[in-house]
């Protein structure tokens, strides 16, 4: 198979999994503010929330079952390991308990980091603002995701895989956020295909050649056939 294969996911792969998204009228951003939960400054603000809101969202993911996207993606990389390259948007787990291996541009949910020396371990089920680094001892862990306003991971090795991939796809993420969303044109100038896979229509659904609209856990696994 000529050239790479790279899958970008978002919420919206976990969505039949249990785990809310972030716009649906019901998901995350309708019952927290941004600002307040999912930015350095609102941690400083108010840490005792953002340690609440990422642990009620670490219990959940650790419950969530799989659903037949998050397989057939595993099966997929499996059957051309050194091609497919699954780049998520999403914290939870999902793609590694199927087997998957995938890069977590926005971190992990069950990951911890030191505010103080930048330490990263295993992140325990509840965490408080007293939660003490193994490292440096400081009462200075966070959840080890990104904020809006930090710099994404492993934004160095995505921009070597999409300069090199042959298909670009994404898959349950409505293109709102940065630099994710810019991704399908990155591909497309490295002259790959492109394909989105969504329940509907998104903001940069023009973006791409062809699409899937359905459900992931029926279009990922139709489409991966
Ligand atoms: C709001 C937006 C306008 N703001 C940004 O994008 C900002 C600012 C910005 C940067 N560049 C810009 C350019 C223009 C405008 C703004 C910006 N970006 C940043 O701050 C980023 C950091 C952003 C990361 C923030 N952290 C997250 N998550 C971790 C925490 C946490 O999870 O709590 S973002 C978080 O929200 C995003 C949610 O998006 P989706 O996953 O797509 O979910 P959503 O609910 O929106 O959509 C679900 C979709 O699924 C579909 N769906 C639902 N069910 C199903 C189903 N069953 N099947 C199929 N599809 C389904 C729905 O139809 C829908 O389309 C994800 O990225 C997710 O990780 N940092 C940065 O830019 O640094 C500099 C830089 C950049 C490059 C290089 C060097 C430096």
């Amino acid at each position: 198979m000529a050239g790479k294969i790279v899958i970008l996911t978002g919420a919206g792969l976990s969505a039949e999994s249990g785990l809310g998204t972030f716009r649906d009228e019901d998901g995350l951003w309708a019952r927290h503010r941004i600002e307040d939960v999912a930015t350095p400054q609102g941690f400083a603000r108010n840490p005792q929330l953002v340690h609440d809101f990422y642990n009620a969202r670490r219990v959940q993911a650790a419950d969530a079952s799989l659903n037949p996207a998050h397989l057939a993606l595993a099966q997929l990389q499996e059957h051309w390991p050194d091609e497919v390259v699954i780049v998520t948007q999403n914290v939870d787990g999902l793609h590694e308990k199927a087997g998957a291996q995938a890069l977590h541009m926005h971190g992990e949910l069950s990951r911890a980091r030191c505010a103080a020396c930048d330490a990263t371990w295993q992140a325990p089920p509840q965490m408080t603002p007293q939660t003490p680094c193994p490292a440096c001892h400081s009462p200075a862990a966070r959840p080890d995701v990104v904020w809006f306003g930090e710099i994404p991971y492993h934004m160095d090795q995505i921009a070597d895989h999409l300069a090199d991939c042959s298909l670009f796809a994404a898959i349950g993420t409505s293109g709102q956020v940065y630099p994710a969303a810019g991704f399908v044109q990155e591909a497309r100038a490295a002259g790959a295909s492109t394909i989105e896979i969504n329940l509907e229509i998104t903001d940069v659904s023009r973006a791409f050649d062809s699409r899937r609209i359905g459900p992931a856990s029926q279009a990922v696994p139709d489409w991966v056939a």
